[in-house]
């Protein structure tokens, strides 16, 4: 069976390498040539831990290959992955562009009947809509079906996720297409869900926005436990023996970030509302996490009278641990405003820096330690529960910093912790620590 997968991004690549590391022969195809060269010599162009090796090993074998050549990658295809992005648009919709760019891609080529499968998260209904287009456009006489294969990965985990998946969704409308999918999946020995198209679409979608949703309900509810004076880390631990509730994504913060949560809210509204319905849950979950965003820094701007000439030192910028990507990290708008205050910058993130520098070339300066950020500063902003962050010791804000007044938008340290220390420390969801020298 020939693979091939479209787009090398977090998921077509760790999909593609995943499935050569139990033994398919893959054909990982992007439209962008430095990132192919770099595959090629078995470097990944993502941070994803595990990933460098599966490349190299399995390039090595020879069953997994990288190329912009798509017209051969296609021709002789068995089935074919599209893992390209799904973007938000302006009005919050998904951007399907790049599916039906892969789509025309693939049916101006291929030259056998084959499966195309849809990876990336798309609305309900996109399915339909590939497979009219592929029929309607294929240049040869071949059959082309469509089968839905939503991904589950998440980023920092993505091959451990990928290889040691909780379930695998398939969407079809055929016996082939699941047996073919099957066939596939045979070698991961992991519980199928087969379903049709429409449902498999619906499960991604409903997946990430429940998540979303308990992570916005969990942040409502820490905002309340500080009115009322409840610690919100308790509260999760205690609701979290409950099986029904579950003991993840209760964490509360300063909001979700990623490439998918804030799309995938948005896609699901925005095309509930399309058909005449309005998802009153999702509207909240997403006013809420844009709200909690800006909590910390509407606190510090309460806190001193004014941010223009501090020295703020900013602690972790990626939109979570374990990756090096900023996609709605918290981290961007809040850097944005402090810079709009005359606040002077100072920022540290184990891998996330080259990526940000990108977005703020000059304006704020970008040190290689936590403790050079801290020196000196006015107040500390902690964006991202990185280990080298969570792990430095309170006295250390205590030694270094002029004022060591922090604002911690992950909860990284222990109130009892901060109990005994000598800083200021504002948190979410728990009192305010006043113990500044
Ligand atoms: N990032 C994540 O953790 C997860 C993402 N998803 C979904 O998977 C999809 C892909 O997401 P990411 O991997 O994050 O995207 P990404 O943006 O990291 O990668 C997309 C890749 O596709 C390539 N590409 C664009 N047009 C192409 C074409 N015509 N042919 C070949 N390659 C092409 C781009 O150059 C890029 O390398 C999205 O729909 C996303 O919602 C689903 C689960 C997890
Ligand atoms: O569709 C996707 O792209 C993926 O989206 C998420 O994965 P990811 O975005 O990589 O990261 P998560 O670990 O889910 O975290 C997302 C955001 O939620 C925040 N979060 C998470 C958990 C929590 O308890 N509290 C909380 O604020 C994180 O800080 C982060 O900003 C889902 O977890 C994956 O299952 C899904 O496949």
């Amino acid at each position: 069976m020939k693979i091939v997968v479209a787009g090398t991004g977090y998921v077509g690549l760790v999909t593609g390498a995943c499935h050569s590391e139990v033994g398919h022969y893959v054909t990982c195809v992007d439209i962008d040539q430095s990132k192919v060269e770099k595959m090629k010599k078995g470097i990944s162009p993502i941070y994803e831990p595990g990933l460098d090796e599966l490349l190299k090993k399995n390039h090595d074998a020879g069953r997994l290959d990288f190329t912009v050549d798509y017209k051969s990658a296609y021709k002789d295809a068995d089935v074919v992955f599209i893992g390209v992005g799904t973007p938000e648009r302006e009005d919050g919709s998904a951007n399907l562009d790049y599916v039906f760019n892969v789509c025309a891609q693939i049916a101006e080529n291929v030259e056998k009947d084959c499966l195309v499968v849809v990876k990336s998260t798309v609305p309900i209904g996109t399915n339909d809509k590939v497979e009219e287009f592929l029929q309607e456009n294929a240049k040869n006489n071949v059959h082309i079906e469509v089968a839905s294969n939503p991904e589950f990965l998440a980023q920092g985990t993505a091959v451990v996720d990928t290889l040691y998946a909780k379930r695998i969704v398939i969407g079809v409308e055929s016996t082939n297409a699941e047996n073919v999918l099957r066939e596939v999946y045979e070698r991961y020995n992991q519980p199928i869900v087969v379903t049709n198209r429409r449902s498999a679409e619906m499960i991604k979608y409903a997946s990430n926005d429940f998540l979303a949703l308990k992570i916005s309900f969990m942040n409502e509810i820490a905002n309340f436990c500080e009115i009322v004076g409840a610690d919100v880390e308790d509260v999760a631990k205690g609701m979290s023996f409950d099986p029904r509730i579950g003991d993840k994504f209760l964490k509360a913060g300063i909001g979700y970030g990623g490439s998918c949560f804030p799309k995938d809210t948005k896609a699901l509204h925005w095309l509930a509302n399309d058909n005449g319905y309005e998802l009153k849950t999702i509207k909240a979950t997403i006013e809420v996490n844009q709200n909690q965003k800006y909590k910390l820094f509407r606190l510090a701007k309460q806190r001193f009278e004014t941010l223009k000439g501090l020295k703020v030192a900013v602690l972790g910028l990626t939109f979570k641990p374990g990756t090096d990507d900023l996609r709605e990290a918290p981290s961007i708008p809040n850097v944005r405003r402090l810079l709009d205050e005359g606040a002077e910058v100072v920022a540290y993130d184990p891998v996330g820096m080259d990526n940000f520098k990108r977005i703020f070339p000059s304006e704020i300066k970008y040190v290689n330690t936590p403790e050079e950020t801290l020196k000196d500063a006015d107040l500390a902003f902690i964006f991202t529960e990185w280990d080298e962050i969570k792990s430095l010791d309170l006295s250390v804000y205590a030694n270094l910093m002029k004022t060591p007044i922090i604002f911690d938008g992950r909860n990284c340290y222990k109130i009892t912790d901060t109990e005994k220390s000598q800083v200021e420390y504002h948190s979410v969801g728990r009192k305010a620590i006043l113990n500044i020298k």
